[in-house]
């Protein structure tokens, strides 16, 4: 009999504002599919792809899906072969972690079907090479989040050593993604190559700050943090009502907002699912003004990640 496997990966907001590279957390619900089958042919195999309009590749070295499972395979020294269906829950380019998913949800499922030889902080390290081939930086900051869920920092990469942060009760995130395409490559070129001491000042205290404010559960401490000098002054140009948007939630409540990855998605940190809820109504506002078309998402942060389904 042919034992076949599912598993499901959250979307994620990488960065955080102030966390470029080294924090991100999970959201609910949104996310991709990937199923896994043990097979007689040797090799790694993508059988099938729903939900991406024919965009992504079926080769085993460009899908993500498969780069991530072929790293776990290699580390274990196993030949043995697997065809792979991926299920497309998030839209491409859109800075929800759509290419971390699929490979999130790609090692979940295999690792369950080899008999968990992997915890899910070890199925990072084979993740991020998935990320290597997507946009061709091994960023953990979305894919460590969509496997363990929560709030994650990458406190380094050689080795990599991941922590999981607490997540504050009753915070809520909304998403707001205007339908536009950024390639997280694309978004990684516009970004300043140094920055200066002020600036590295600025950002480190506003990380502190950032994660004192979730250890702290202080809702006031989190949306001081929630600041990026780094990546959002370049980025932000490339998205088109970016600065509307903040201007137009000033007044609601919400905790903060910024670019969720590398765009186009903005994320708002709210205290209060009433508070998110009026961010999404004001951001569709904002994007109607300027004529395009948005999906709004509110959610709670998701504490579980990838699991098996
Ligand atoms: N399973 C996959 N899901 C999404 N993108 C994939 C996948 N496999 C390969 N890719 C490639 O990764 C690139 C998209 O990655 P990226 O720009 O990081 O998007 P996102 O921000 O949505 O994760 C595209 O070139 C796409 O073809
Ligand atoms: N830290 C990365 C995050 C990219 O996130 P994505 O969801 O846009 O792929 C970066 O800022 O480049």
């Amino acid at each position: 009999m042919k034992k076949t496997i599912r598993a499901f990966a959250p979307a994620t907001v990488a960065n955080v504002s102030c966390g470029f590279d080294i924090l991100g957390f999970a959201i609910d619900e949104l996310g991709d599919q990937v199923e896994v089958s043990l097979s007689e042919t040797p090799g790694l195999k993508v059988i099938k792809i729903e939900g991406d309009g024919g965009r992504l590749p079926y080769e085993a070295d460009k899908n993500t899906c498969t780069v991530a499972i072929q790293a776990m395979l290699d580390h274990l020294g196993y030949t043995k072969g697997m065809d792979i269906s991926l299920y497309k829950g998030l839209p491409l380019g859109s800075g929800m972690g759509s290419s971390a998913a699929s490979a999130a949800a790609a090692l979940v499922a295999a690792n369950a079907l080899l008999g968990y030889p992997f915890d899910k902080k070890q199925l990072v390290n084979f993740a991020i090479e998935a990320e290597r081939i997507a946009c061709g930086a091994a960023h953990a900051d979305n894919v460590a989040p969509s496997l363990l869920g929560g709030f994650v920092l990458i406190r380094d990469y050689e080795p990599l050593d991941v922590i999981k942060l607490p997540v504050p009760s009753g915070l809520y995130c909304t998403l707001l993604h205007p339908h536009l395409e950024l390639n997280t490559s694309d978004s990684r070129s516009v970004l300043r190559k140094q920055i200066s001491l002020k600036d590295s000042t600025i950002q480190s205290g506003n990380i502190a700050g950032l994660i004192a404010g979730l250890f702290q559960e202080d809702f006031n401490l989190i949306s001081r943090s929630l600041k990026d000098v780094i990546a959002e002054p370049t980025r932000a140009l490339l998205i088109p009502g970016f600065y509307e948007l903040r201007e137009a939630i000033q007044t609601i409540g919400a905790l903060g907002s910024g670019i969720s990855g590398s765009g186009p998605t903005i994320f708002t940190l709210s205290p209060s699912q009433a508070i998110a809820k009026k961010v999404g109504s004001a951001g569709k506002e904002v994007f109607k003004k300027i004529g395009l078309d948005v999906d709004v998402y509110i959610s709670e942060v998701n504490d579980r990640g990838a699991y098996v389904i």
